[in-house]
Parts: structure tokens; sequence; C-alpha cells
């Protein structure tokens, strides 16, 4: 029989209701009580080791996650981690980066309503999230929930309370869970090499959503603060450039302040491509900025902070950014080899 860790996190699958609202409250045992049937394909630990709304979740916390992970990896085959839906596809990415390499199952999952209410979809995500997390072929990090199985990178929440919460951007579902079957999309073979944990992030990231008439004195206050900067900007990319509101002062500022400037896309599907257009062609070439490409924002934030945490050298940050990690990035422009290079000259 499989064992499986399930770490508690809080998030609505732990809520009960109170006069201010909901509050997670139930305990990872009381949660586990609502779905015995588990016992009959797996064999379950649990651990409390948060109960807060994933809305005051932070970047520390998902270091507290991972070390959670790391000290407990060979004890068991697979891990269930019961979390908010807010931010639950900031975590999964961040896992991603935090824990790379993993040939066991790492399962976030949560619900939209909570598991002591007769009517919820939590019992049955935690029913498929064992389920998968006891799948011999199963590893990695992923979300399950509403019956799908998401790659880590590639989540994003798209409804505020149906049940079908998740969608996978940019990517395919890796499965689907039907009752007790898995049905399995995508057939990814599982690492032969050691996982790897990493335990920094460097937190001191922002998004800056360009809107039209925005004035890009924005950016000048933003060097003391932070280290990498994000822009989401419109369509494949671009930097309002030739009017009155000219950014390129600001984002020179920026870049001779060393710090990192990744340009992403307001648009959700087929992500960015800033050599298409005049007004990301010069931006991208006189700046050298980075591109998201088709990463999710999600994934472009905690991916940013875990390279900046590993290197305060840009050519290094560049290098970690523009990695393959766990599909989180599988288009890259025609341009981008050969820019690197150039770059590195
Ligand atoms: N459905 C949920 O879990 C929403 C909740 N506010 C949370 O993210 O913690």
């Amino acid at each position: 029989m499989r064992r499986i860790l399930m770490i508690a996190t809080g998030g609505t699958i732990a809520c009960k209701r109170t006069k201010t609202g909901l509050v997670p409250l139930l305990t990872s045992k009381e949660i586990l009580r609502y779905v015995p049937a588990i016992r009959s394909f797996c064999s379950v630990d649990t651990l409390q080791i948060l109960n807060l709304d994933s809305t005051n979740l932070r970047p520390d916390h998902w270091l507290l996650m991972a070390r959670t992970i790391r000290d407990r990896y060979e004890d068991y085959d697979g891990f269930v981690l019961c979390h908010g839906t807010d931010t639950m596809a900031y975590t999964s990415a961040a896992l991603s980066y935090l824990i790379q390499n993993s040939a066991k199952p790492i399962v976030i999952t949560g619900a939209q309503k909570p598991i002591d209410m007769e009517i919820t979809d939590a019992k049955t995500n935690l029913q498929d999230s064992f389920r998968y997390a006891s799948c011999p072929q199963a590893h990695g990090v992923v979300i399950v929930f509403d019956g799908k199985v998401i790659c880590g990178t590639r989540a994003r929440k798209m409804r505020t309370k149906s049940n079908n919460a998740f969608s996978s951007i940019n990517f395919p579902d890796l499965a689907v869970i039907q009752e007790d079957r898995i049905i399995q999309y995508i057939q990814d073979p599982p690492p032969n090499s050691q996982p790897i944990f990493y335990q920094t992030l460097n937190p001191n990231v922002i998004v800056i959503k360009l809107i039209p008439g925005m004035d890009p004195h924005i950016f000048c206050c933003l060097s003391e603060s932070f280290d990498g900067v994000i822009i989401e900007s419109y369509g494949v990319g671009g930097i309002p450039w030739d009017t009155e509101y000219n950014f390129a002062s600001a984002l020179d500022r920026l870049v001779q302040d060393g710090k990192i400037v990744v340009m992403t896309t307001q648009v959700l599907h087929e992500g960015s491509d800033m050599s298409v257009y005049q007004v990301g062609h010069m931006a991208k070439k006189q700046f050298r900025l980075m591109e998201s490409y088709d990463m999710t924002l999600e994934s472009t934030v905690t991916k940013l902070m875990w390279a900046l945490g590993q290197s305060s050298d840009p050519k290094e940050v560049r290098r970690l950014f523009n990695a393959t990690i766990n599909h989180d990035m599988l288009y890259q422009g025609v341009n981008c080899q050969q820019e690197e290079k150039e770059g590195a000259t």
C-alpha cells in the first residue's frame, strides 16, 4: 500500500462558518475523516503546518512547505497538500521551482466549498488527490481539482465560485480522474535522478500592469525596493515608445541599476513574442528585456523570485529563468538562443 503524507495549510476545504465569514478551522485529522474510502488504496499520515486563508500566504510559507516535504521525502511515496484556491496556482508554481526532479508526486488540492458542508467538491477533490498521489507513474508538482490533473507551472484560477475553478494554460491537462480511473494524457517519464530542493527565494519582485496613458514615472521609485520588475504589457508585448509617454528612460534607469526586467502579457493564452512589433523589438534589443513567452504570470513571478534567490548576477538569473522547468516554458521565440549568445559575449 502506498504511504502518503497529507499536509494541511488551510483554505476553504478546512473552513467553518463564523459570524465574520468563512475561516479555516478544521484540523488535518478532521479533514481526513471525511474521506474514509481512501483507506482501501493508501495509508495516510497527516501534518498541520498552517491554517490560513491562502490570501494570507507569502513566499516564506512556500519555503516552509518545500522544507516540510524535503524533511519527510524518504518516508513517503507521495504528498497531498491541502491549500486554498485563491493563491494555489502561485504555490504550485513556486513548489515546481523549489522542488525539482521529484520522482514522487506532490499533489496540491483544495475546494470551492468547505468539506463539512452537505454539498461540496472537497471530498471528491481530496479523494482524487490521494488516488493520483498513489499512482506509481505520477511524479512532480501538480494540482488535482474537479477531476483534472494540471501541471504545477500551468495552472490558473479561472472561476471564483464554480467547481471547475482551474484551467491549464498553454499546455494540456496531464490527466483526468474519473471515479477510480486515471486517464493519463501526457506520458511523462519520471526523472531517474535525485530531487533537488532549493531553500532560497528573493521576494523583491513586482508586477506592473500597463494601462493606456500610464505615466512612466511609476518606474522611477522601483529600483529602491525591487530586484525584479515584471511588466504586464499588451498582446505579444511592447512598450509605449513613440509618444510623450516614452518608457525608454525609465527602463534604462532600471537596467542600469542592475534590475531584471521581464515582459509578459495581459492576454491569457499563447504568450509573448516581442520580436513581432517595433514597439516590442526595439525595447527588447535596447534594454535586453527578458520575456515570459508562454509562461503563466504565476510561474513568471515565482520563477523570477527563485532565480533571483539563487544568484544576483544578471547573466545567471537570465540563464536560470530561460531554462524550461516542469513544462513551464515551451516557446521561446525564434531568436532567443541567438540573443542569449550575443548577450553573453
Ligand atoms: N476556495 C478557497 O479556498 C478560497 C479561499 N479564500 C482560499 O484561498 O483560501
